[in-house]
């Protein structure tokens, strides 16, 4: 350790539509949801995270609730660079002489564009980073999974995030063949929303609609462990009046079908295109399933029987990503050929 080693910060962070988690010295030591809360008067930010999430839908005129990130990729520029640097003071608490200069690893989809990249680059260095590493998500998710993505060995990940489905075949440190598609978490969650409105007239918030998903959602209409309906209120459409209704596992699992499905077909797609001494790994190893979608009930199942190769879901897939991107973090001189 030099002796300016005080000065320097060492930070992984996965910035995502959903969530945003950073890891220092091997811990996780944010996790947050991915919005901030504005004063509309100042452009100030006032909250960010889980208490800017408990404003969602709940605002008045002054404020507003902000996602910086859509479909994995930074929308609001300003309001991403408030973000950042707020989780990274989250970090920082006790004062100190002089702010340290950051080092950090930032995942990005794999599907990103130039001007996209530059954005998250942007926003990184006008929080305050010095040194910025960039990593494909894909590729932190397999080093999070603990595939050694050196090996001349295919292996499949497909990372279900909140803003997009990231699919990947993986072999000698590259990714061979990938998937992007903009179908992912947030889109089961409005496809909820979009079904109460429809079939049960009740106006829901985004909030709700994932709580229905994470409580009932589920990706077969038929499940070994069912859970129970869960009961959700709100207002009717027509008359205003406040109605409660029981939603049960088989409606959403129909409501999301047509999602699913486009997450199937892209699959395929990647399978498709994948060499076939690679695609011979992949059907031995399995595909590795990361990112919160993986945690849908029965999707697994269902993709196993539908591609008819085992379908694994990681070890905590909410935070695979993260953690790979700590493990590039520790290893940037070893994993340079993956950085950007
Ligand atoms: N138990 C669950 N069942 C289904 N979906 C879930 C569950 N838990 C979390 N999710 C969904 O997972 C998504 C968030 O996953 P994750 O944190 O991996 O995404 P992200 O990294 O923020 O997004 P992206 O990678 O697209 O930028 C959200 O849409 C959330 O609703």
């Amino acid at each position: 350790m030099g002796f300016f080693s005080f000065l320097t910060q060492e930070i992984a962070i996965d910035l995502g539509t959903a969530n945003t988690i950073i890891i220092c010295n091997d811990k996780i030591v944010v996790d947050e949801p991915s919005i901030v809360a504005i004063d509309r008067r100042t452009e100030k930010m006032v909250a960010i995270g889980e208490k800017a999430r408990q404003m969602q839908g709940k605002t008045h005129g002054n404020l507003k609730t902000i996602r910086p990130l859509r479909d994995g990729v930074i929308a609001d520029f300003n309001a991403a660079e408030q973000m950042i640097r707020g989780m990274i003071k989250m970090i920082n608490k006790k004062p100190r002489l002089f702010p340290p200069s950051l080092r950090m690893v930032i995942c990005i989809p794999s599907g990103s564009t130039e001007v996209e990249m530059r954005a998250v680059r942007d926003s990184s260095e006008h929080a305050g980073g010095r040194d910025v590493y960039m990593i494909y998500e894909p590729m932190a998710a397999a080093i999070g999974i603990g595939i050694d993505v050196e090996a001349p060995e295919g292996n499949m990940v497909v990372d279900i995030g909140g803003g997009t489905t990231e699919i990947a075949v993986i072999s000698l440190g590259g990714i061979v063949t990938n998937k992007s598609i903009r179908i992912a978490g947030d889109d089961l969650t409005s496809d909820i929303q979009e079904y109460m409105r429809h079939q049960h007239n009740i106006k829901i918030g985004e909030r709700t609609a994932e709580e229905i998903k994470i409580h009932v959602g589920s990706a077969l209409s038929e499940l070994e462990e069912p859970p129970n309906d869960f009961r959700v209120q709100g207002p009717n459409q027509m008359t205003a009046l406040p109605i409660e209704v029981p939603v049960s596992y088989q409606e959403i699992a129909h409501c999301l079908e047509k999602s699913i499905s486009k997450i199937e077909i892209a699959i395929l797609s990647a399978l498709e295109q994948t060499p076939p001494e690679l695609y011979a790994d992949i059907v031995n190893r399995g595909i590795y399933l990361a990112g919160g979608g993986a945690l849908l009930r029965g999707l697994d199942k269902r993709l196993t029987d539908k591609i008819n190769i085992p379908f694994h879901i990681a070890e905590d897939p909410l935070r695979a990503v993260a953690r790979g991107t700590g493990i590039a973090l520790k290893n940037v001189d070893k994993f340079s050929f993956l950085m950007r």
